[in-house]
């Protein structure tokens, strides 16, 4: 399966001035070709797969969040990683998820060809239709490769997105809570 892949990466070796033939890189393309699909899986995966079913009754209301979940995730227009932490909070409306689904959630939009906005964008809105809350928080705390090893080469800038939905887009009492536990 990743073989047409593995000869594509060959031909791009020997593009960069590479000899696919020397010893170090005999290997080189497929495993490339391997580490690729594994970092772009994403895009085959389904949420509902991944949630399994986890989502449990509760009359809990109160905040929920799940802080500091790491991630590695691909630039569009470079193809170099972008990585850093991602923070979910929601307010359930009568059914909760298991915790470990926030994660597995957030990979299966994190490993494919993203730009942080969306990647942000996409998890909040998987989360709120999972669970129907009553609103959603993420934010993504994130550094690109893309503005670190090559372009602008700036080592320390970091990039903050967050998207809020329902009562933590219209309650500041509810954002400010959520903003305050994450610090
Ligand atoms: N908004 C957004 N921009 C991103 C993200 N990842 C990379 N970029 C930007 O995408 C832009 C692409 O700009 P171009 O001018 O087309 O490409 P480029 O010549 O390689 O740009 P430089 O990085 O400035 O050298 C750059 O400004 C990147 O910093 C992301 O997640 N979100
Ligand atoms: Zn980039």
């Amino acid at each position: 399966m990743t073989e047409p892949l593995s000869d594509l990466y060959r031909s791009v070796l020997s593009q960069l001035g590479e000899d696919p033939g020397r010893e170090g890189l005999l290997d080189t393309p497929k495993r490339v070709a391997k580490a690729m699909q594994f970092l772009t899986q994403g895009q085959h995966q389904r949420v509902e797969d991944v949630v399994n079913g986890a989502v449990f009754s509760s009359d809990n209301d109160e905040m929920v969040l799940v802080k500091n979940i790491e991630f590695y995730s691909l630039c569009e227009h470079h193809m170099l990683p972008f990585f850093g932490t991602c923070h979910i909070a929601y307010l359930p409306r009568g059914k909760v998820l298991g915790l470990s689904k926030f994660a597995r959630v957030l990979d299966v939009y994190a490993r494919r060809l993203q730009i942080q906005e969306n990647l942000t964008l996409q998890v909040a809105q998987a989360i709120q239709d999972i669970t129907d809350a009553r609103g959603v928080g993420v934010v993504i705390e994130a550094q690109h490769l893309c503005m670190m090893m090559r372009g602008v080469e700036k080592q320390r800038s970091a990039t903050t997105t967050s998207v809020m939905l329902g009562t933590f887009r219209e309650s500041s009492a509810t954002r400010a809570e959520f903003m305050s536990l994450i610090r």
